[in-house]
């Protein structure tokens, strides 16, 4: 990542968003989930392994006899509209600008990633202990102002109750069902971290230049296996990747003067006029109009009649320097496929996504996952749920943020 921010000159500010995503409907949770039943007696989240207290913790839980389960519907007597604020707020904010909603999937990832799913990845700098949104493979992150309208949303309907940790969670899946993915049931109740981790954001998170063997390690690590680090790479096939991240693969590969030669070669033509002609127009199969920067407008929220609450649009930060989208090869060709297709045609476009097809074990669920669409779609929601339920905090442990930046002192 390094190298590659040090090249933004060859990025123009355009941005470019994907109109591919389509309204479809998630109330109820579609039948095309891998999960029809969402009750609490008949579903259990596979992750109860991972259910761990963090070293930092460790003294203070020992002090209490029994450190509270996540639960379904965590939220039903103290704020019975809490799932439902943050899925009308992320499905409104993504009609006006479906380029942010990528956003908030790759948020949890890189929350859940530093010492488990407690919203750390939120907390502002303050005093100089410094922040993980300022560490560098983080500091393309965006969709910290979505998180800030949905909190206050909550805050208003019913204080102090909802944490950042699952608003995260909660965002995240709506996401996905709007890029076409599956809906998953999700446990609530998880607590904020009173602490960042701006270290570990540092060097613990991938890199999109990071080989086979290191990904894996990393994801390892955290009780992850192969096949789930495939399948939850497959969440790169919504949302944007700018140049900077992969343009050190078009011509002097890690120092060999060629590009990297997992590369397809017309991909890298196509690849090369997109990133070092940026001016191109929008009618390249790679790029979308931009969005307006002026969008502005007001929308109210449901579900609650008595909330006279709004998101300001005009408010959602947009998006700086030239970006391809991930279903470069157009819309509607399914959430995975194309993905998975693409990797086996060396058509990846981040390194880290290509060296999927390096591995024997790797490559063998890409080629699962790129011809069947519903072996993934299953396999994602499995893997989403374990990474939703990765290391969480819940009471007595952590706390509710009352703005999801700072911690509650
Ligand atoms: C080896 C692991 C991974 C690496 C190195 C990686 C790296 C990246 C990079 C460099 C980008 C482009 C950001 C930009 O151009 O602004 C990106 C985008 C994205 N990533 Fe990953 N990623 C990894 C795994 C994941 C996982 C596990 C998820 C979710 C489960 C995820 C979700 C996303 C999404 C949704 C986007 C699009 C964001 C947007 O459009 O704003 N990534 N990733
Ligand atoms: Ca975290």
């Amino acid at each position: 990542i390094n190298k590659a921010s040090s090249s933004s000159s060859l990025y123009s500010s355009s941005s470019s968003y994907s109109s591919s995503y389509t309204e479809d409907s998630v109330d109820p949770p579609p039948s095309t989930s891998a999960f029809t039943t969402t009750t609490a007696s008949t579903f259990s989240s596979p992750s109860n392994i991972f259910y761990s207290v963090k070293k930092v913790d460790k003294k203070y839980a020992e002090a209490f006899d029994e450190i509270q389960p996540l639960q379904y519907d965590f939220y039903r007597d103290t704020c019975p509209g809490a799932e439902q604020i943050v899925r009308s707020s992320v499905r409104q904010i993504h009609q006006l600008r479906p380029d942010i909603s990528p956003a908030l999937l790759r948020l949890v990832f890189h929350d859940c990633f530093i010492e488990g799913c407690d919203a750390s990845v939120l907390l502002d700098d303050a005093g100089g202990s410094g922040s993980e949104k300022d560490s560098l493979p983080n500091q393309s992150l965006k969709g910290f102002d979505i998180i800030d309208m949905i909190k206050s949303q909550l805050e208003n309907e019913c204080p102090g109750i909802v944490s950042c940790a699952d608003i995260l969670v909660l965002a995240a899946r709506e996401s996905v069902v709007l890029a076409g993915g599956p809906f998953y049931p999700l446990h609530t109740g998880r607590r904020d971290s009173p602490v960042a981790y701006p270290d570990l954001a540092t060097y613990e998170l991938p890199s999109p230049l990071d080989d086979l063997s290191r990904t894996t390690d990393l994801f390892a690590s955290r009780g992850f296996d192969e096949r789930e680090t495939v399948s939850l790479l497959g969440a790169h096939s919504t949302g944007m990747i700018h140049c900077k991240f992969f343009h050190s693969r078009l011509n002097n590969f890690k120092g060999t003067g060629v590009p990297d030669s997992t590369l397809d070669s017309d991909f890298l033509d196509i690849l090369r006029s997109k990133c070092f002609n940026n001016q191109s127009s929008s009618s390249s199969p790679l790029s979308s109009p931009s969005p307006s920067a002026s969008t502005t407008a007001s929308l109210p929220l449901s579900p609650s009649p008595s909330s006279v609450s709004t998101i300001n649009v005009s408010a959602v930060s947009s998006i700086p320097d030239t970006a391809m989208k991930m279903d470069y090869e157009g819309p509607g060709r399914g959430f995975g496929t194309l993905y998975y297709r693409s990797l086996l045609q060396g058509k990846g476009l981040l390194f880290v996504d290509q060296q999927l097809t390096s591995g024997e074990e790797t490559e063998t669920w890409v080629r699962a996952y790129a011809s069947d669409v519903n072996l993934f779609q299953r396999d994602f929601a499995l893997v989403m749920m374990k990474l939703s339920d990765y290391r969480v905090l819940t009471a007595p442990m952590g706390q509710v943020r009352l703005d999801c930046r700072k911690v509650v002192i």
